[in-house]
């Protein structure tokens, strides 16, 4: 129309008259402006006319087999495969637009453009999303010849052929970086109707109760309930912001696979290929759960696996010795990959099974002369290296009911057997046996006398067990675990593995490993370790204990002393000088900051608020009301490696860190029950009710959950007790809970700025984003009586201090600014 008015406005005064008096005057004024729409209506107008377009789309330029999907898919999931092709189409349309453009090619399909091509469905498609008039000819017929394959199923070779000329060309990516790092700004499009639906219970899946199924058999858009995929990978993998590989299954059949979340959180660039290498190396043994098959962006089909519960991989070649699992974790140690350097230590340290064996035979002869204490701590040793063996777990149960605590060693037994019923929780208890185990940690040392045949000690061991004389076995059967070849590298694994899980925040492992390796051998490091990892865990009576006699040896002696003054600190009075001092570059005087919470306050609901910390009696200005150690946090890198992920159905922009944390807890609470425990009580925004539980669940601290001596890992815990989280729901308590990237940090990022200023309160939070689970339940007020400070060491933040800002009275509820500004506390959480 407007066309057609500036060709009338050229015809000459007398014709235009002439058709003015034909027609009548206002004929040839424009019509007049109706009020524009607004954004929501278009879009709602779009999301209605879709599924018709893409399905002439589909007819028009899909390949016959593309076709056939869509008439044998049920009602409900062609939606799923129409979905999928419009993303490829407006995907590989920007794209392609912004290649045209960066060469400077313009030829554009005009609304003079021809008839055909304008009324095209790829066309009509097309402007669902571009209102402009101006389309790029030569971009839509480079989507219309991509079009040609898209859903198709491959040939083997094809496939093969083709994820090897990307993963070069991936590879060669990383050459061409100066430094080494993938920094390429991105944005990364998901979309929650093309990811595996939730399943409906959350309970932890019963591996071998899945049947086998073949590629062929599974449904496009379907997931395969009940059953399993198992194949072999055929390539190396190649990681963009998830991890594609190829599978092929016992049938010769192959699928692509793209697998989220699957790596350690924070690791990218070359970094996280390497590491991608290492874990899904050609020829592995994969196992897929309730595979959910795809029709991927590139168009190609394919299993996306979101979860780190839905796959389980086995390596190809033989066991590898032990000594190069130790190498390789240190390696990766060295780099700070702390959960992949113990994934490669506890692969070495379970294939050590004659060690474990041993500590189980020797376990025996304790329990034989009631000696509870040692026959405890050899079957848990023996239990990290073998979770699954039924005689260290028989002589474990047993051990705890002869120390006189049936509770927990019930409690024991539900986690090994597949019983569900109530277990019961009880701290004390918990420490009382870690502190009757340790002590006896402190004795066992080392004979320096040399054995030399370790299998023939442990059969005068057997010999003597068998004549009753077990005193004299626990002795051969020491002097075999002296001899044995594996047992020195294994105790050193062991201190290895302590070491890392203190860095990768996971206490009662590294508590666990290094009890273990004393078992094994006396060492000052792993003495080190365990008294760092029980003060830590706000031990600190226990860990002084532990460092009691050994003060000859300085960083012992050292480690005393930082623990002697953060009890100090702790139990002494809380100064008020802290708030005063809220801009100083130093606050906590001890080495390390312990998660501790006050019994001044408590977890109450609050009305319209969910739940809330309360006081339980008069709070000065000043006081100390919690310590925390943020458990999961990304560092504001993340925002020039990878931009936004968007959300294609809700339109939702969420910042890079945001994304980043969520893989990141997301791996992280696959191995640590701990963390999904107390992710599983956050708030996710769903707006279900959480409960109301102790401020102690919320912080890192000694748990009664986790028995005595074992690990925070879903083998240790009862069925009914073990949690299962998927990435969906953590990332609600990421968005409820953490406060991400700035709103001008996110708008410079979205406007190609890939600079990142740091704000005053992402440096304060440890990095972009942090979460700080007991913190996180203090509620806002723009007129807050508490304030956070950080714990700075190095200059760089490590934890966060809740003091109190004001004197508060008893009941009165502890708040907290989420930020200065209350339109962004809006935006973000909708409180006003
Ligand atoms: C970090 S959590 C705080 C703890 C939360 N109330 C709970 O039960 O776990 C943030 C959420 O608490 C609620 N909230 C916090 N402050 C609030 C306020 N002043 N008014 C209403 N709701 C608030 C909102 O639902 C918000 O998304």
């Amino acid at each position: 129309m407007p066309e057609l008015l500036d060709q009338l406005k050229e015809l000459p005064p007398e014709l235009l008259e002439a058709l003015q008096m034909r027609m009548g005057e206002a004929a040839l004024q424009p019509p007049p402006e109706r009020a524009a729409p607004s954004v929501k209506d278009v879009r709602k107008a779009a999301e209605e006319q879709a599924p018709a377009i893409y399905s002439e789309v589909l007819a028009s330029y899909c390949h016959p087999d593309a076709i056939c999907h869509y008439d044998n898919l049920p009602e409900e999931e062609r939606g799923k495969l129409l979905k999928a092709l419009r993303i490829t189409v407006e995907e590989n349309f920007q794209h392609i637009t912004h290649q045209l453009m960066i060469q400077g090619l313009s030829n554009k399909v005009s609304a003079r453009a021809s008839e055909q091509v304008r009324d095209s469905p790829l066309v009509r498609a097309l402007r669902l999303v571009n209102k402009s008039e101006v389309l790029q000819l030569e971009a839509i017929e480079a989507v219309t010849a991509s079009l040609g394959n898209w859903g198709r199923k491959m040939p083997r070779d094809i496939h093969v052929m083709q994820h090897m000329m990307s993963y070069k060309d991936h590879l060669s990516n990383f050459e061409r970086g100066n430094d080494g790092s993938f920094k390429m700004l991105r944005t990364l499009q998901t979309n929650s109707t093309l990811i595996k639906p939730e399943a409906a219970t959350g309970e932890p899946r019963n591996w071998h109760q899945l049947q086998p199924v073949a590629i062929n058999a599974l449904r496009l858009f379907g997931v395969a309930s009940g059953k399993v995929l198992v194949g072999k990978l055929l390539v190396p993998p190649m990681v963009t912001v998830g991890i594609t590989t190829l599978l092929q299954d016992e049938w010769g059949e192959v699928v692509q696979l793209g697998l989220y979340n699957q790596l350690p959180g924070g690791v990218s660039g070359h970094q996280a290929q390497e590491l991608a290498e290492k874990r899904f190396p050609t020829g592995a043994t994969l196992r897929i759960a309730e595979p959910f098959l795809k029709i991927f962006r590139d168009g190609k089909q394919g299993i996306r696996v979101d979860s780190p519960h839905d796959i389980r991989i086995a390596a190809s070649g033989s066991v590898q010795d032990l000594s190069q699992c130790r190498e390789s974790g240190n390696e990766l140690y060295k780099m700070g990959q702390f959960e992949a350097a113990l994934a490669e230590y506890w692969q070495g340290l379970h294939t050590c099974e004659e060690v474990a064996v041993l500590l189980s035979n020797r376990a025996q002869a304790h329990l034989k002369q009631k000696c509870w204490a040692e026959a405890l701590g050899d079957s848990a040793a023996g239990l990290l290296l073998c979770p699954h063996g039924a005689k260290h777990q028989a002589r474990y149960v047993l051990a705890l009911e002869g120390l006189g605590f049936p509770d927990l060693a019930q409690r024991a037994r539900s986690a090994f057997s597949n019983v569900t019923g109530p277990a019961e929780q009880l701290v004390q208890k918990t420490r009382a046996v870690v502190q009757i185990t340790l002590k006896v940690h402190r004795t066992s040392v080392r004979s320096e006398e040399s054995t030399t045949n370790h299998a023939s000690l442990k059969e005068k061991g057997n010999m003597a067990f068998r004549q009753g004389h077990y005193s004299e076995a626990a002795a051969f059967y020491t002097k075999s675990l002296e001899g044995h070849p594996a047992a020195e590298e294994v105790a050193n694994l062991l201190r290895n593995v302590a070491l890392s899980s203190i860095r990768a925040g996971l206490l009662h492992d590294a508590l666990a490993a290094a009890a273990a390796s004393l078992r094994l051998q006396f060492h000052s490091k792993a003495v080190y370790h365990l008294a760092h990892a029980l003060a830590l865990l706000g031990e600190l009576d226990l860990s002084e204990e532990v460092l009691e006699n050994t003060e000859t040896l300085t960083t012992l002696t050292q480690l005393a002393k930082e623990v002697a003054t953060t009890k100090e600190y702790i139990r002494g009075k809380y100064s008020k000088d802290l708030v005063a001092a809220a801009g100083a570059k130093h606050f906590w005087p001890g080495k390390f900051i312990v998660d501790w919470a006050s019994d001044a306050i408590a977890v109450e609901r609050v009305e319209g608020k969910g739940r809330g910390l309360r006081s339980l009696r008069h709070i000065d200005f000043g006081d100390t009301l919690i310590l925390q150690r943020p458990r999961g946090s990304v560092s504001t890198d993340a925002t020039s490696e990878l931009l936004t992920s968007t959300n294609t159905d809700s339109g939702l922009i969420t910042d890079a860190a945001s994304v980043k944390l969520t893989s990141k807890l997301t791996s992280m609470a696959s191995k640590d029950q701990l963390l999904a425990q107390v992710l599983s009580n956050l708030d996710d925004g769903s707006g279900l009710e959480r409960p109301v539980t102790s401020v102690h669940n919320f912080l890192d601290a000694l748990q009664s959950s986790v028995l005595p001596l074992l690990l925070q890992q879903a083998d240790f815990f009862p069925r009914a007790e073990r949690v299962e989280l998927s990435y969906a729901r953590i990332q609600g308590v990421v968005k409820v809970n953490t406060h991400g990237n700035s709103k001008e940090a996110l708008s410079n990022l979205q406007a190609g700025q890939s600079t990142h200023r740091e704000s005053h309160f992402d440096k304060l939070m440890g990095g972009s984003t942090a979460l700080y689970p007991a913190i996180s339940l203090i509620n806002h007020s723009n007129e807050p009586n508490c304030v956070l400070l950080p714990f700075l060491k190095d200059g760089e933040p490590q934890g966060l201090a809740v003091c109190a800002f004001r004197p508060i009275l008893r009941g009165g509820e502890l708040t907290l600014a989420y930020l200065d500004d209350p339109d962004a506390v809006k935006a973000k959480w909708g409180i006003s």
